[in-house]
């Protein structure tokens, strides 16, 4: 399998892309410094998933960054994407398993705590926990779980862990406080005037909370 940074996962959506397409949005987001893309598209079928993410592994080519296809195991297959994301209403972790083989990435969305009891840790690489907060760009999101019940799903699921929904450069530090390695985010970068800034911003707020636990962890020991 590929390695992986969960720190700043860019989740697409066309529809917030508005004046850039998912291309552009997503080259602007790997030079602002994006460490996942996930290609998500609620409208179209198959086919233009593949010829979309054909085009965006061609922009991810060389860059280190993983593509991730949401829902759609056939497309995930026919782009020889780097990984496939699941959530609790599409197609059982179990199965997506069977289907992408034992090298591509596996993410499954949690969003309860009997979800993360319930889940088979072993067949999946991350999780993606959440929403954080209600947001408008998932009409049919569950329950907002805030940072205690980020905090509570991290520590059970026991694998990386990304927070979703209602993200933005300001939560940065709470997300790594909770534990997760980092935030997924549409709307703070898709359609932003400047997706290559917002995407920096939000990489430097996860390194800065990084150091900022570190040297509180590092504080601590000094005391003991
Ligand atoms: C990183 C990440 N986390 C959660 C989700 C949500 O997946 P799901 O619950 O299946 O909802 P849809 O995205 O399919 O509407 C995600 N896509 N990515
Ligand atoms: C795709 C998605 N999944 C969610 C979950 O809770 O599982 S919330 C969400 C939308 C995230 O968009 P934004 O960053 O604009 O709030
Ligand atoms: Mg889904």
């Amino acid at each position: 399998m590929r390695p992986f940074d969960l720190s700043v996962y860019l989740v697409l959506d066309p529809l917030l892309c508005r004046d850039l397409s998912m291309v552009e949005t997503t080259r602007a987001a790997v030079a602002g410094g994006v460490t996942m893309v996930q290609l998500r598209d609620k409208e179209v079928g198959t086919a233009r998933m593949i010829e979309t993410g054909l085009a965006l592994r061609a922009v991810l080519a060389g860059t280190g960054v993983p593509l991730i296809v949401n829902d759609d195991v056939e497309a995930a297959i026919a782009i020889a994407a780097d990984g496939l994301h699941v959530g609790q209403e599409d197609m059982m972790a179990v199965e997506a398993r069977r289907r992408i083989g034992p090298d591509m990435i596996l993410g499954l969305s949690i969003e309860t705590p009997q979800a993360a009891r319930a889940m088979n840790g072993t067949i999946v690489d991350y999780v993606g926990l959440g929403p954080v907060f209600a947001t408008p760009t998932k009409a049919d999101h569950k329950p907002p779980i805030g940072f205690a019940g980020l905090a509570e799903l991290v520590a059970l699921c026991k694998l990386p862990a990304v927070a979703i929904g209602g993200l933005k450069v300001e939560h940065a530090a709470s997300v790594i406080a909770a534990g997760a390695d980092g935030l997924a985010v549409i709307s703070a970068i898709c359609g932003q005037p400047d997706p290559r800034a917002e995407a920096a911003r939000l990489a430097d707020a996860v390194r800065s909370a990084r150091a900022r636990g570190n040297d509180a962890a590092a504080r601590g020991h000094a005391r003991r």
